[in-house]
């Protein structure tokens, strides 16, 4: 099918959306032009060249077990006080495990379509499993220029029966030797804001992960489009595997060093690094303490970029609220408690419009 023959916004959907083409599809067609569908207003377009990048260093988390533990735990809560993200190394996870998953990415994204489609939703073996594009294609004014494939964790026999060959084993693994640095983040994350933390709570506020793998095709007008638009991650805590093309940029919630408030910095791909990102869960949780951060991803012209993040969250049946000894001493509750069930259809009922996600819960 050439391109042209897209003769109405609707058949162009039906190809992407419904018949599980994807962008990349879109691109194989040999499209020299992103359809109109795919043009963002300008207030959300990126630019390239003025966003500043993340200078922090890298947060090496093999010193919560020495001596330095006090000072790296304080620069992870300031981290997730000010901007919301960070980048940590020494965490854990094997560096050939990061290199075998963008590859398992890859391999994912460049399969024939029908082997993708089999994981589209209605089609797909398991509620647990879904491939697709954009966010809420049925909701968005422009969509965006991504496709992806995400696998909720139930057991590891679920995770080896019903997520794609091509990519299961190594995104079980992946998950497997994140969470544990995840839990140790929260420890130090929540511990500063309560005198005592049970392995039972951190527990609750991870109840379901998810992991994603995101792949955003090489486009031929990165000033129109956009890879994922202006939102913040709906769980707790967000890890976040990117390759080395960058792209991801995060809104500064308060004045930093050489940025001001409501610029957009750019998290630089850093080798063998993970970035960490606070989610709205922790920022209800903490009576917005921490900051679930407000972020974006631009698409590139020259190369197809991969991202494959792991989402950790509470089941939907568990209620979220701000820690009462917060409110106390905050003296007001800024958010009210509510079923995470709701919190979440409320997140994927919309399209993606930054923080306000939050609003759900807000007193
Ligand atoms: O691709 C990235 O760097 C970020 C993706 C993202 O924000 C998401 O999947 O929620
Ligand atoms: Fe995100």
């Amino acid at each position: 099918m050439a391109p042209s023959t897209f003769d109405d916004g609707n058949s162009l959907f039906n190809f992407v959306v419904r018949d599980g083409y994807g962008v990349k599809g879109l691109v194989d067609l040999g499209v020299s032009n992103v359809p109109e569908r795919y043009v963002q207003p300008p207030k959300e377009r990126i630019e390239k060249s003025s966003a500043k990048s993340l200078e922090a260093s890298p947060v090496d988390l093999s010193k919560l077990d020495g001596p330095d533990h006090d000072n790296v735990a304080a620069e992870i809560v300031r981290a997730a006080e000010s901007l919301g993200f960070f980048q940590v190394v020494n965490h854990g996870v094997p560096l050939e495990l990061l290199a075998s998953l963008k590859a398992a990415a890859f391999r994912f994204f460049e399969q024939k379509p029908e082997n993708k489609a089999l994981f589209r939703k209605g089609a797909s073996p398991s509620p647990n499993v879904k491939y697709g594009t954009s966010f809420a294609p049925e909701k968005e004014k422009a969509l965006e220029w991504k496709d992806y494939i995400s696998m909720v964790y139930t057991t590891d026999d679920d995770a080896l029966k019903f997520w794609p060959e091509i990519c299961k084993e190594v995104s079980l693994e992946y998950l497997k030797t994140s969470l544990d640095m995840v839990k140790r983040l929260l420890k130090v994350l929540i511990s500063n804001l309560k005198m005592t933390v049970e392995d039972s709570e951190i527990e609750a506020l991870i109840g379901l992960k998810m992991v994603n793998m995101n792949f955003y095709p090489a486009c031929p007008n990165p000033d129109l489009t956009v890879g994922v638009g202006r939102h913040s991650d709906m769980g707790t805590l967000t890890v976040l595997l990117q390759d080395g093309i960058g792209g991801l940029y995060v809104k500064v919630e308060e004045d930093m060093d050489a940025v001001k408030k409501g610029e957009w910095i750019e998290i630089p791909p850093i080798s063998g690094a993970l970035v960490i990102n606070v989610g709205d869960t922790l920022q209800i949780l903490s009576n917005g303490r921490y900051k679930s951060a407000e972020h974006r991803v631009r698409t590139t012209s020259t190369q197809s970029r991969v991202s494959i993040p792991i989402f950790t969250i509470p089941k939907p049946i568990q209620k979220i609220g701000p820690l009462p000894q917060v409110v106390q001493s905050d003296g007001v509750a800024h958010y009210r408690e509510v079923v995470f069930g709701d919190y979440m259809n409320n997140f994927f009922g919309n399209a993606h419009d930054g923080k306000k996600s939050l609003d759900f819960a807000k007193i």
